[in-house]
């Protein structure tokens, strides 16, 4: 691998991969928080404690959507900066995982592509849970694409109830309408994600336009909510109860476990 910077001491990650700073929204009026900086709290955490204590964290994001609008091509252009003008349909689920350097420590984000044919979406929907992130997809060249946003976003809070989910609208191929078309399909789109308290990003995965922006900004969001819902388990967790010489904690189950065992599942 090109480009790294062979003095860190953690797993090794492209320089694309390092984030330094807070990925600021796309778009200023869709955006789903009101942050320009990481919260100090998730800062703090990193700078003291470093990668070998805060752990490694992993976030599992769903990539959803209509059939062809563009969801393997989005993934395909960032993990593989390849772009593809063949259709060829996901079957079932494909599975990506990409490494980041996050304020010095490791996050990993786990990327399942899933099929958006109907005849597909009983295999496709038993990957929804588990997951921490969203990313709706529809096609800014076909409308009715961005009508089923909210029937998508409803499949996946089916399989996730209780748990929060960071959720994107994301309009594809950008590159095939006119710029006076996009802002008309932008303004549509924007109503449409706050109305599933998304942040809209409008992208083109053939000239590859705001898709590295998009998956910084993923990226950097998950891995706050992962350090910060970590800080909180720890501050009110119980400590350890010993019974005879050997000890227990109630609750101690860890995302970072279930995360590998579902990566386990899917390697079968
Ligand atoms: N011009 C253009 N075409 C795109 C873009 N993204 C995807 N396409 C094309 O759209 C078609 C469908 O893309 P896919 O990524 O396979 O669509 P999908 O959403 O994964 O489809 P399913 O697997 O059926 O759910 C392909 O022919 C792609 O080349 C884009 O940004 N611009």
């Amino acid at each position: 691998m090109e480009n790294l910077d062979v003095n860190r001491r953690m797993i090794q990650v492209h320089k694309d991969r390092v984030v330094v700073g807070f990925p600021q929204a796309q778009t200023k009026n869709a955006r789903i928080d009101e942050k320009y900086d990481f919260d100090p709290r998730v800062r703090q955490s990193c700078a003291s404690e470093r990668a070998s204590t805060v752990g490694l964290k992993i976030c599992k994001m769903i990539i959803i959507g209509d059939m062809a609008v563009g969801k393997t091509c989005l993934v395909n252009r960032f993990c593989k900066k390849a772009f593809d003008r063949d259709y060829k349909a996901t079957i079932g689920v494909d599975f990506e995982v990409e490494r980041f350097e996050i304020l010095n420590t490791p996050f990993t984000l786990q990327m399942w592509d899933t099929a958006g044919q109907e005849r597909f979406q009983c295999i496709a929907s038993a990957y929804y849970r588990g997951a921490q992130v969203v990313v709706i997809v529809f096609d800014v060249s076909e409308m009715r694409s961005l009508a089923s946003a909210q029937s998508w976003l409803e499949a996946a809070q089916k399989e996730n109830a209780g748990s929060q989910l960071l959720t994107f609208l994301v309009g594809t191929k950008k590159d095939l309408v006119t710029d006076a078309i996009y802002r008309d399909v932008e303004h549509e789109a924007i109503k449409v994600a706050k109305g599933l308290h998304a942040e809209y990003w409008g992208v083109s995965s053939k000239t590859g336009e705001n898709v590295k922006e998009l998956f910084t900004r993923i990226a950097a969001l998950s891995f706050e909510g992962a350090v910060l819902r970590e800080l909180e388990k720890r501050q009110f967790a119980t400590p350890p109860k010993t019974i005879g010489s050997s000890s227990f904690r109630i609750g101690s189950t860890s995302t970072q476990a279930s995360s590998k065992q579902k990566l386990a599942c899917c390697k079968m």
